[in-house]
């Protein structure tokens, strides 16, 4: 099969879908590897790295897209990529669709078949290409979050773990899952006062077992939430509805019960984002203040740390990537009822229930696109 890498161009966007690890693999199994020339240097990998693999460096992109049959990229196609998508073309990459009715109705019209990394299931009711980013996501928020803080920022001048004498800053997590887990982990790390707040009783037990009452859980409720709001430093939207846009949380109104200077953190951006105040900012400018509360709301935080997300990514999508190489996307959609869900769109129809009702669409059965 002929597969394209190509460069990422969506701001600060450092990662790259496949490595030279990787490429090795597909070229070994008699695939053709054309990557972008300098697709890989945000992330440590150098042309010569990929060609070493066997892989073609192509410096025309538009040689790049025309001739290849699977695409792999790492965030969602911005307008000048899905202008290049064709019909015959299978894409596999984050999409997120359900926060984006111009992409999805731009993916329709390119006829191509468009697998997502976030809506592929495991067995243990897992988003196993998603979780290695929101391991990533989660870990930096509190970084992003503690910095969005100092007075420079806007931030109400907290420093999260106190010193003696004074105590530490209080972070609430909105939703426990992976995002959540790792923000916590990381926030209990520094010495701050951490609860996570999450709807799932089975997920709560978890964290509470595993973090021996080191971390406060609550089930998540309105009046959870408007507790929250007036005690928190910091609050961290970590919550997933899979594929779906996300349930906003926190109201405008809300922020005038928080301690100004507080900091919102919406990880949960990607899918719209928890809080209504919420809207995608890049690395480049990555927070604003609403009614004297920060808000940092990168909808690619992971692209900040190439190297580490790249290996973390690759390592995950690798054998489904293989998958599709060597059997082709219908077949090997078919073979495994996991990979079936990542089918987003195929021939100009939704094919995931959630993204088309968040535009109104009609979905088809995506076990029907594979028959
Ligand atoms: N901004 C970025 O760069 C990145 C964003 N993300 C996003 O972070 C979000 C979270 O991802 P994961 O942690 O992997 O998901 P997950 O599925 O592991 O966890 C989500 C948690 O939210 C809980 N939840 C759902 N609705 C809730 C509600 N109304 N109130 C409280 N809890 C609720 C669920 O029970 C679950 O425990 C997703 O939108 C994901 O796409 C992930 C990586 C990077
Ligand atoms: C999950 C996602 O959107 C990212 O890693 O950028
Ligand atoms: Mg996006």
């Amino acid at each position: 099969m002929k597969i394209a890498v190509p460069k990422e161009i969506k701001n600060h966007e450092y990662r790259v879908a496949l490595t030279p690890t990787g490429a090795r693999e597909l070229v070994g199994r008699g695939h053709s590897v054309s990557v972008q020339a300098a697709a890989g240097e945000g992330a440590g990998f150098n042309d010569r790295d990929y060609e070493a693999a066997g892989a073609k460096v192509e410096a025309n992109v538009d040689a790049l897209w025309q001739s290849a049959e699977l695409i792999l990229k790492v965030k969602e196609p911005q307008a000048e990529e899905v202008a290049r998508l064709t019909a015959n073309q299978t894409l596999f990459t984050y999409l997120h669709l359900a926060a984006e009715e111009k992409l999805t109705q731009g993916l329709m019209a390119s006829g191509a078949t468009c697998i997502a990394y976030e809506t592929i299931t495991d067995a243990k009711g897992g988003l196993p290409l998603l979780a290695p980013m929101s391991t990533v996501a989660g870990r930096m928020a509190v970084q992003a979050g503690a910095h969005s803080l100092e007075k420079a920022q806007g931030g109400s001048g907290v420093l999260l773990p106190g010193v003696p004498g004074v105590a530490p800053g209080k972070v609430t997590v909105i939703g426990g899952g992976v995002v959540g887990e790792n923000a916590a982990r990381m926030a209990l790390g520094l010495g701050a006062e951490v609860t996570i707040l999450d709807k799932s009783i089975a997920r709560l037990e978890v964290l509470d077992d595993r973090y021996q009452g080191r971390i406060k859980t609550v089930y998540s409720t309105a009046d959870a939430l408007d507790q929250a709001v007036k005690e928190s430093d910091m609050i961290i939207g970590a919550v997933l509805i899979p594929g779906a846009a996300a349930p906003k949380l926190i109201t405008r109104a809300m922020l005038a019960d928080m301690k100004p200077g507080s900091v919102l953190v919406d990880v949960a951006i990607d899918q719209g984002g928890c809080f209504e105040t919420s809207k995608p900012t890049t690395h480049a400018e990555p927070t604003y203040i609403v009614d004297g509360i920060v808000h940092y709301c990168v909808a690619n935080m992971p692209g900040a740390v190439a190297r580490t997300s790249t290996l973390g990514l690759t390592n995950a999508t690798l054998p489904f990537v293989l998958a599709l190489a060597d059997k082709g996307w219908q077949q090997a959609l078919k073979d495994d009822p996991h990979f079936l869900p990542g089918l987003n769109v195929h021939n100009g129809q939704v094919t995931y229930q959630a993204v088309a009702d968040a535009f109104g669409l009609k979905s088809i059965d995506p076990a029907s696109a594979v028959a």
